[in-house]
């Protein structure tokens, strides 16, 4: 993943108003290994670095690239490429059921109904979420949504992972098992978090202030760096 430049703005509140506010000041970036943290106090600016990964905000200047397309142009390809998970797992899962939402997921691979099913059910069962197939999205705590919006990403096997706050529902016990999943997946993972001893296991980080990225490196050095911007 390549940010060349890739800064964002947006329309001051005021309509009458020719002001734009920065929300990410000019920022650039060659994303390589495999575990990239971000870091940073709320409303620094996370989510939107996160989001211009896979187009879900464009930069207002510069470019951002992903295996060589570039959101602007080749959004499709970049979404197959980066999987995305919300931080509020209801903003991703849309059908009634879990089951049904993995089904959905897989709907692009060419699999017959039967198919999708039986994979749909053996992703549930290793989240050890089998017993959860057919209940509502609704009648899923917190955690449990969180885990099976996780699943649902990576059924489609995306080369890139893209977690925005993923362990901020979750207790002690699933966020082990979360950073123990993290630790298995091959994928690339760039992800945000306020969760310290998450980010501490990582290969990078990116501490981000105010819309601007102010450390880049060392994961023991970038968390001692947001401690003293926390003060
Ligand atoms: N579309 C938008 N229009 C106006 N302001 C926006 C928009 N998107 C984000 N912002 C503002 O930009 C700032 C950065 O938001 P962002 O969600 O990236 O922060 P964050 O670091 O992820 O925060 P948190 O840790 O609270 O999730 C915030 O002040 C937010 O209100």
């Amino acid at each position: 993943m390549v940010l060349d430049r890739a800064a964002v703005t947006v329309e001051a509140a005021d309509p009458r108003s020719q002001e734009t506010k920065t929300i990410l000041a000019p920022v650039s970036l060659t994303l390589t290994e495999q575990r990239i943290a971000i870091i940073g106090a709320n409303g620094s600016g996370k989510s939107t670095l996160l989001r211009l990964l896979n187009g879900l905000v464009l930069p207002s200047s510069g470019t951002v690239q992903v295996n060589g397309n570039s959101t602007q142009r080749d959004v499709s390809a970049v979404r197959r490429s980066v999987g995305f998970v919300f931080t509020d797992p209801l903003s991703q899962l849309v059908m009634p059921t879990p089951q049904e939402d993995i089904e959905l997921s897989l709907r692009r691979q060419k699999l017959s109904k039967a198919e999708r099913r039986h994979k749909a059910t053996a992703i549930l069962a290793d989240y050890g979420l089998a017993h959860l197939a057919e209940s509502s999205i609704y009648e899923l705590s917190g955690g449990e949504r969180q885990l099976t919006a996780l699943a649902t990403v990576l059924a489609v096997a995306p080369d890139i992972l893209v977690l925005d706050e993923p362990s901020t529902l979750l207790d002690l016990r699933n966020t082990r098992l979360l950073m123990e999943r993290l630790d298995a997946l091959p994928q690339q993972i760039i992800m945000s978090t306020h969760n310290l001893d998450l980010a501490a296991r990582f290969d990078r980080i990116l501490v981000i202030d105010c819309g601007q990225l102010v450390f880049d490196g060392e994961p023991d050095r970038g968390i001692a760096r947001y401690r003293e911007l926390a003060g």
